[in-house]
């Protein structure tokens, strides 16, 4: 007798287990998409123009492989100043004239004071950690704390403290130039004593430390720690990408695709707590220096010797030392266009060098020029600010309360984007402004007072905007004072600065240079040298 296979299925019954299988999670699909464009179609702000994009994704594909200021720049001649666009679930008003960033950011301050949540960086990487850095914070009265110690830490009248430190490290910036450059012949990586000059800034401000030679920094494990972390962090806190913020159906198939080992589930939330230690590490550091009473004057040291004046605890002491490293990423990026900048173009070096002279012929030999004002130079710094906009978006912002804007009321809690670079292109207050020209800045011209959006505008501008530019001026002026700079291969190409053809990525905020070499030729090698031997 043959066996029997008493449940076998029968062809149909097989039929309806696949349709089954494939329909149920087909059907729960539509019914989230149908859900998700409901809870879309509310979050867009009644009264405001802006492109409704497609279901789930909302403008992301749109966005995707464009230089994403510029591309919602010229949006703005279709849907007007201040516009509304949503990246997936999230709604952003993006703004884009001076008028605008002034009827929001200025008049309106209170209300435009906030910083979003975001999934990556927030409930990921921050996820084990006490806090966020200053720029990425909420607006509560935490977040007013930290801000004022910072700002108070940064202001004008505190930058004049600063002063010596930034003439050491400028000068430290012409020795390595001396000893590398090979009398121009061979081409440097600008990267390199950019980074160096900008991690100097933020260590001492912060840690009262610095790094000696480019060398540690591939050689010394907390350096090379910091670099990685903080490319990282920067990476994570991109708002162009990072798609997981805005659409929340990524969230899960992440976790499903790290649960079967398809990616790294554990790489955000470590990278939080590395960048913990290391700041633990610093500290640890300089507490000893407190208590062998070798310590250099700094924030924390400042917090750490009297811990009750300020009133913060020690989580909010090491936010702001958080923010204090994130700035070293935007001056690095400054500094890099500006040489390169300067490079592709001798006429504007001859041009600062005489008014460097006509200004002050001593200061082409002075060790300390930090304190001096040489109106082209300052002219020139402010225009390299204008021209590049390193932050393009400035930091992500967010509605603390309601904001009214033509008849459109933005609730509380909506996130905005400044688009610093439209508003640095807006020919209503920056005639031509395609073209580079610092006399734009000076006193004589009618610009010369307008706002420079490279620091932001409003409650949450850059608090180190005072430190930031004096420490640009007295690197240009020393710079342009001791070298010419000269492109890599000798060739000028109008492509290498120009602040779009010249991008390392298009889609990144935060923007680079892809050409990072520059040939510098002393111009004096002995006076340079007498120069540097003043100081040790
Ligand atoms: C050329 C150099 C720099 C540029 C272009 C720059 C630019 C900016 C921009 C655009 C913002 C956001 C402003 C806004 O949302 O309106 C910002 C915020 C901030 N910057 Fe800078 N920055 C520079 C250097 C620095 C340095 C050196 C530090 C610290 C030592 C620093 C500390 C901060 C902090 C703490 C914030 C957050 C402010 C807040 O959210 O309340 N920046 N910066």
């Amino acid at each position: 007798m043959g066996s029997t296979v008493l449940f076998a299925p029968s062809d149909k019954s097989w039929d309806d287990h696949i349709q089954i299988t494939l329909f149920v999670p087909a059907a729960l699909l539509l019914v989230y998409l149908f859900y998700n464009e409901l809870v879309r179609f509310q979050l867009r702000v009644p009264n405001l123009p802006g492109p409704r994009g497609f279901p789930l994704v909302g403008s992301l594909p749109s966005l995707s492989g464009t230089i994403t200021s510029e591309e919602l720049r010229k949006w703005a001649g279709k849907y007007g100043d201040v516009f509304q666009v949503q990246l997936g679930n999230s709604t952003v008003v993006v703004v884009n004239t001076t008028a605008a960033a002034e009827a929001l950011f200025i008049r309106q301050r209170e209300a435009t004071n906030s910083r979003p949540i975001f999934y990556v960086l927030h409930k990921k990487v921050q996820r084990n950690g006490p806090v966020t850095s200053i720029g990425t914070s909420p607006w509560d009265d935490s977040c007013k704390r930290r801000r004022k110690v910072a700002a108070s830490a940064l202001n004008r009248v505190s930058v004049e403290s600063y002063l010596p430190i930034l003439n050491k490290e400028s000068r430290a910036w012409l020795v390595d130039l001396l000893r590398d450059c090979d009398g121009g012949n061979t081409a440097l990586d600008v990267m390199l004593p950019a980074r160096k000059f900008a991690i100097n800034l933020s260590l001492t401000v912060s840690y009262g430390t610095r790094v000696e030679s480019i060398k540690e920094f591939s050689t010394n494990d907390i350096l090379k720690e910091i670099i990685y972390v903080e490319e990282e962090i920067s990476r994570l806190r991109e708002t162009s990408s990072n798609y997981d913020n805005y659409i929340p159906l990524l969230r899960p198939l992440n976790s499903v695709a790290a649960a079967l080992g398809l990616k790294d589930g554990t790489h955000l939330a470590s990278i939080g707590k590395r960048r913990h230690s290391y700041h633990a590490k610093l500290q640890a550091r300089l507490r000893e220096e407190i208590a062998a009473e070798t310590d250099q004057p700094c924030i924390q040291g400042n917090v750490l010797r009297d811990p009750d004046s300020k009133g913060l605890s020690e989580g909010e002491l090491l936010s702001i030392s958080l923010s204090m490293m994130a700035g070293a990423d935007t001056s690095k990026r400054t500094l890099m266009w500006a040489c390169l900048l300067l490079a592709h173009r001798p006429n504007l070096q001859e041009r600062a060098y005489k008014a460097i002279q006509e200004t002050d012929p001593t200061l082409l030999t002075n060790p300390d020029v930090a304190h001096s004002r040489v109106e082209y130079i300052e002219a020139l710094t402010k225009e390299i600010g204008r021209y590049f906009i390193v932050l393009r978006l400035a930091l992500p912002k967010a509605t603390h309360r309601e904001v009214r804007w033509n008849g459109a009321v933005i609730p509380a809690g909506t996130m905005v984007f400044l688009n610093s670079w439209a508003c640095s292109r807006d020919p209503a207050v920056f005639p031509d402004p395609n073209t580079f020209a610092p006399e734009r800045w000076l006193d004589s011209q009618s610009q010369s007072h307008q706002h420079q959006y490279a620091f932001g505008i409003g409650g949450r501008m850059c608090v180190a905007s005072q430190l930031a530019a004096k420490a640009l001026y007295t690197v240009f002026l020393h710079l342009i004072a001791h070298f010419k700079l000269l492109p890599a291969d000798g060739e000028l190409s109008p492509d290498a600065a120009d602040p779009l053809r010249g991008l390392l990525e298009k889609e990144n905020s935060r923007v680079t240079p892809r050409v990072r070499h520059v040939r510098f030729v002393p111009r004096d090698v002995d006076i340079t040298r007498k120069m540097l031997a003043k100081k040790p």
